[in-house]
Formats: C-alpha cells, structure tokens, sequence
C-alpha cells in the first residue's frame, strides 16, 4: 500500500485501515471534481477533508458514503472493496449538514429508527436507544419532537441516530455549519470527547479552517479536486507543502524571490532574510505571530516597517506592515497605550521558526509522498 502520508497517525499495518481510497476519481461532464485521491484512516482516527467551496470535498465523502458512484478507482472499508456496494450495505452512520431529522417523530423514535429497519428486536432496541441517548446525555429529552430541540440538541439526535447503527465510520458533513459561533466552539469540543471516547473512525468535512485545525488528527487540504497535503494539523500549519495551503490555513505573508549560495533569501523588491534552504527561485511564508518587536529579539536582524493597519483583536493585535514595498502581517501583544498605529514606524525581526519555503505547486509534496 501506498505511503500516503505522514502524520500523527502513520499507520502501523493494513488491518488497522478502516477505510482506504485508492485512486479514486469523479468526473462531471469533463470535469474532474474528484482528481486520483488517495488516503487510509486508521482506526479511531478523525479525518478531516479541508478547502474551499467546490474543491471536491463533499463528493469524495459521499462516494464513501455511497450515494455517488466513483469514475474511476476503488474505495475498501475494513478491507473490503465496497465500490459497487449500495450505500445501506456499506455500515457507515452519516450526519447530514441539516440533520435530516424526522419531524413527527420523537427523539427516541429518531434513533430507534434505523434499528427497526434492520430488524432488530424491540427490548435490544429500547436498550439501546437508552444507551446511546445517555451517550450524548439526551435521555431527558426523548419524548421531545425534533422542532422544540435547540440547533445543538438537534445535532445530537443526529448523532445519536447515526451511532446507534454502530456504524464502522461514521461521516459528519459540515457538521456545525447552522450553529452560531460560541455553541460552535463548545459542541465541537463535545463532539470531539465523544468520538474519542467512542474511538469511532470518523470522516468529516468542513471549510472551517479552524474547526479541522482543533479536531482532526489529519487534516486532508483539498484543492479543485486534488490533495494538496494531507498531514497532522501541525504540519498543515507549520509546514504547509503550497501557496495554495499557506494561504487557506491561517493568515500569511508570502514573498516571492531567490535563495543564494549562503541561504540569504532575496525578495523580488530586495527584502532580506537569511534562511537554510538550498539556492534557487523560492516562494517564502512568514506567519504573523513570528513577527516581534525588534527589542524582543536583540541578535536578530532589524526591519524598519511602516504600519499600514492596525487592528485590535483582544487577546493580540493584527498590524498590516510594509518593509520597502513588501507586505508582512504582525500578530503580538502590545501594553496597553502602546498599541502603534496606522502611518507609525516601527522595528521587527523575524523570528526564523515561523519561516518556511513553499514550492509553488503542491506536485513537490505529493511526489515526495508517492501521491
Ligand atoms: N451532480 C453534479 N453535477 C455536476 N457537477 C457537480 C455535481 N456535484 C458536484 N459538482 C461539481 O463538482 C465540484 C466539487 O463539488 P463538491 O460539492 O464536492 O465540492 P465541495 O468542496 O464539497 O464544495 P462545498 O463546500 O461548496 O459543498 C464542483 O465544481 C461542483 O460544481
């Protein structure tokens, strides 16, 4: 099997896949929306599809799920090649963006659902209906129909119905997306400790930068149909294989220019900063919480920067900056009254940890990582 990457959770052998694409493609009147994606989860393992509107992300997750057919390629769950199986015979619990709830039916009843269909007997289906609503402590609300249930609440049923199937992969698809952004922040923390503790293998997808960043273990960034990376949130963060990655996950400067002999990186514009790639052309990525203030950082080189905008964010402030005619971006903490301001002037080094060499392309990466 392909070595397809190399995060946290590199595989130790093929048994612990639980589920496997290989190759796999979907092509719309021409259009490749799917393009050779290939990726093993592990078991236990939360995968998360990233990247913007129309990258490929959904498709890839309902070709798993079974309701697209593939192109081309092949997709195993626990071994098996299920790339022609109907979607009812391939165990997998799905959460819905919208949660497709049944409205006249009672919270129980929503979970109890799925158990009936595979006929499972009514005193093993009220035990574990019970189970799995103490699982996600909705015991209290059982008899409540879906309308009098909050966003999260609903959520939970959701989840709820989809686990009670014991399903091998369970697929969430922008699970968060109708929630407002505080109930956003405390249900993914409590849908994370429930997967975890469940040690479910799970799939889902988001074009939430920050949602993949806090709960998967691997991140898989797409882009028009391809993988542009797949790696542990750190990596995608600290060691992004492309522009196109530095630039979706979180904010960045990116300049463009020419590594010498020594490793001096040269901006089109003639901004300098030594680093420790090899000579050639070279796109560099600075993240703002590595810019600092010139005295925080005495032995390091000194940039004269004009602040452009500056903006308060509470924890930190963002400071848009110019050195000659290149841009960075400044994240940092400033005592209270000494926040500069827009048209001050003021001096920064570059810490070297948060400075990486991108290749233009993702094609380096995924050469290297026999994509
Ligand atoms: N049934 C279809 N017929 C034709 N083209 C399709 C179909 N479904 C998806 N596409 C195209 O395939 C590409 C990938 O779509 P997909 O829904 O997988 O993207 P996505 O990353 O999930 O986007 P979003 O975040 O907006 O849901 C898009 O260009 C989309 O227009």
């Amino acid at each position: 099997m392909q070595n397809i990457a190399k995060g946290a959770f590199a595989p130790a052998n093929e048994q612990d896949f639980v589920v496997s694409f290989r190759n796999i493609e979907k092509i719309y009147g021409g259009v490749k929306a799917v393009d050779a994606v290939s990726l093993d989860i592990r078991r236990g393992e939360l995968v998360c599809l990233l990247g913007p509107s129309g990258c490929g992300k959904t498709t890839t997750l309902r070709m798993l799920a079974g309701f697209i057919d593939p192109t081309g390629g092949e997709i195993l769950i626990e071994g098996q090649n299920v790339t022609r199986l109907p979607a009812y015979r391939r165990d997998i619990g799905i959460v819905f963006q919208n949660y497709a709830l049944f409205p006249h039916m009672t919270v129980a009843k929503n979970v109890e659902y799925g158990l009936i269909s595979i006929g499972m007997k009514k005193a093993e289906r009220q035990d574990r209906v019970q189970e799995i609503l103490r699982r996600v402590e909705l015991q209290h609300l059982a008899d409540r129909y879906p309308r009098a249930l909050s966003g999260g609440q609903q959520q939970r049923v959701a989840l709820a119905r989809a686990l009670a199937l014991q399903p091998k992969v369970l697929l969430l698809d922008e699970p968060f997306s109708n929630l407002d952004a505080q109930l956003r922040v405390r249900l993914r923390e409590d849908l994370h400790g429930l997967i975890r503790s469940l040690n479910m293998t799970t799939l889902f997808v988001t074009h939430d930068q920050e949602e993949a960043l806090t709960l998967a273990d691997r991140i898989v960034v797409m882009n028009q149909g391809l993988v542009e990376q797949i790696g542990s949130p750190e990596e995608i963060y600290d060691a992004p294989s492309s522009r196109f990655v530095a630039q979706f996950i979180g904010s960045c400067a990116l300049l463009e220019g020419n590594i010498d002999g020594d490793g001096q990186f040269t901006s089109h514009a003639g901004f300098q900063l030594q680093t420790s790639a090899s000579p050639g052309t070279a796109t560099i990525v600075i993240r703002p919480e590595y810019v600092r203030r010139s005295e925080e950082l005495p032995t390091l080189r000194s940039y004269r920067a004009h602040v452009d905008a500056s903006d308060y964010h509470g924890h930190t402030s963002r400071l848009q900056l110019s050195v000659g005619s290149d841009k960075l971006l400044m994240d940092a903490r400033f005592p209270v009254g000494r926040k500069p301001n827009q048209g001050d002037l003021i001096d920064v080094a570059i810490d070297p940890a948060g400075v990486r060499v991108v290749p233009q392309q993702a094609q380096e990466w995924r050469k290297q990582n026999t994509i």
